[in-house]
């Protein structure tokens, strides 16, 4: 059996999802939890990008013991000289030098002949192989790429050097039978006394990125590189966890294994959603809500009578837990504490104990049953970094006689100084964010708004996600809020969305440049 490397690209190509912002808090944490489910190597983000992404990924260099922790470059001499200088700290630094070999990419974008990529190739993986040991190399665009320049830029890679070659199918354009194909080129054809690493990285655009990526491993490729909920820029990236577990049934099939610790998959997957404000759907494979539900009478005759029939992975494999613990409005803080640990949150602060225990309390005089998901919820509305500036403290409602409701709500900093803000609406939704609005007074354009029940029954506590554009500058920000009371978690959804944008108006958060105003356009 070989064994597969899995690189996570969440904290990079994962937060080019649009509204994505992790902060340097979230992304360490997550780059932990990424370490504790076993993951080989971790894309820390693009040193060069902005401040904040090279002080995330020399955050994350200095944190992790066993991880490998890689950062993206252009083949640009000081995109390089950023990653290492981001790297430094790191136990295991790798570089990862990228340029597009693709016609449409290397005349239009690039503007550079395909001889002045394989320059450019030959120097920059050259430059970053003299400041690290391992440098990995991407031919951008490689599934749109003509076969021998392909093979060509890899070989000139793997000269210059580089010890893991990615190929990325950027567009997710590919499909399975041709990424097999193109990885049994390569892996045949290239040549090295080292031994060199060959890597899928695909996009979902066409709803085929775990299938071509189970291809690429067919054909002899040695690690995966993908994200966590299989977010990424736009359909997003391959999802780790599908990837991981489908091994893991079929390793027979694929003659593979890993060291992905299965039964952290669940909490590493509800981390990343949380703290990128996307929620996992239902019927999303491996993770979702219904993946292990059996719904029709046939299907439940015969997991009752055998599970085997109709149930292929169980849900403790990937680390579903059994609520074996239950809490209610009689429990102490040794059951709650106790039952945190269970759900995999050790890295509670005592300052947040101490919150989450008093709204535990709070939910558990008005929730006949607290189950696991009610409990991940209240983290969620605690621990989630708030955004610096006023969030939302309370809210009063009043019905007019002309159907019209108004609004009073109070906003809190953390001077603890409260201000109110009055606004009408047709509905109680619209009042909330017409005061909220009136209070922020910055351009803001509501672009989804979406309610989920987090549990069951009428006393469901409710989660509010926004996705809001900054008029001002075009970047998309997400946010949530959690409530027993829907009116309240919108409230503080919308509010915390605010306080996003308020932080990029005041230069705090670096907006993303591929959400860039075009500087050449008056409309802009
Ligand atoms: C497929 C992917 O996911 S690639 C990674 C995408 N991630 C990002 O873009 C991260 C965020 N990006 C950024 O912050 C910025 O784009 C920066 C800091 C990297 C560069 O910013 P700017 O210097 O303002 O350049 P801008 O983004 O407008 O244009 C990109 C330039 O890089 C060039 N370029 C793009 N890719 C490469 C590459 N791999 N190697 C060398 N040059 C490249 C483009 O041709 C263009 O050059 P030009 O200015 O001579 O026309
Ligand atoms: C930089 C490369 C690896 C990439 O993200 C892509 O091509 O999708």
């Amino acid at each position: 059996m070989r064994k597969i490397e899995f690189l996570d690209t969440s904290l990079r190509d994962g937060e080019q999802t649009p509204g994505v912002n992790f902060s340097i808090k979230e992304k360490v944490a997550i780059a932990k939890q990424l370490e504790k489910w076993g993951i080989s190597a971790i894309e820390a983000g693009f040193p060069a990008a902005s401040p904040d992404s090279f002080e995330a990924v020399k955050e994350i260099a200095n944190t992790l013991t066993k991880t490998a922790v890689t950062g993206l470059a252009r083949a640009v001499k000081s995109d390089i000289d950023a990653a290492f200088d981001a790297l430094k700290n790191a136990k295991y630094p790798q570089i990862h030098v990228f340029i597009a070999t693709s016609p449409v990419h290397m005349q239009y974008k690039l503007k550079k002949t395909p001889d002045e990529v394989i320059a450019s190739i030959t120097e920059h993986v050259t430059y970053a192989r003299s400041l690290v040991e391992i440098v990995e190399f991407s031919p951008e665009d490689a599934t749109r790429t003509e076969k021998d320049f392909l093979l060509k830029a890899v070989q000139t890679a793997v000269d210059a050097g580089a010890t893991y070659i990615n190929i990325p199918d950027t567009v997710g354009y590919t499909t399975p039978t041709e990424y097999y194909e193109t990885f049994k080129f390569l892996i045949d054809n290239v040549t090295s006394d080292r031994d060199i690493v060959f890597s899928p990285h695909c996009h979902d655009d066409l709803g085929m990125a775990t299938a071509n990526t189970l291809a690429a491993i067919k054909a002899g490729a040695g690690r995966v590189e993908g994200t966590v909920n299989g977010i990424g820029e736009r359909a997003g990236n391959v999802a780790l966890e599908e990837v991981a577990v489908a091994l893991k049934i079929r390793e027979i099939y694929y003659q593979a294994t890993s060291d992905i610790v299965l039964n952290e998959t669940f909490a590493t997957s509800e981390l990343v959603s949380r703290f990128s404000g996307i929620p996992v759907p239902k019927n999303k494979a491996v993770i979702g809500g219904n993946a292990f539900a059996h719904e029709s009478g046939i299907h439940q005759d015969g997991v009752l009578k055998n599970p085997e029939t109709y149930e292929i992975i169980t849900p403790e494999l990937v680390g579903v837990k059994k609520n074996s613990l239950p809490l209610g409005k009689l429990s102490g803080r040794h059951a709650f504490i106790t039952k945190l640990q269970e759900l995999g949150f050790d890295e509670v602060t005592d300052a947040e104990m101490k919150e989450l225990f008093s709204k535990f309390k709070v939910l558990a005089d008005k929730k006949n049953e607290i189950t696991d998901a009610d409990i991940r919820a209240l983290v969620a509305g605690t621990t989630v970094e708030n955004p610096e500036g006023f969030q939302f403290d309370n809210l009063a409602i009043r019905s007019n006689d002309d159907g019209t409701q108004t609004v009073t709500i109070s906003l809190r900093n953390e001077g603890q100084e409260i201000i109110e803000t009055t606004a009408n609406g047709s509905g109680s939704v619209e009042a909330i964010f017409n005061a909220i609005d009136q209070f922020f007074n910055q351009s803001v354009k509501l672009d989804s708004y979406n309610i989920i029940a987090v549990t069951e029954g009428i006393d469901a506590q409710a989660e509010v996600h926004v996705t809001v554009e900054n008029n001002d500058t075009g970047t998309i920000f997400n946010a949530s809020g959690l409530d027993f009371d829907v009116l309240r978690a919108s409230a503080i959804a919308y509010a915390n969305a605010n306080t996003l944008v308020q932080r990029e108006n005041a230069g705090i958060i670096t907006k993303k440049i591929s959400e860039k105003a075009n500087p050449e356009d008056p409309e802009d």
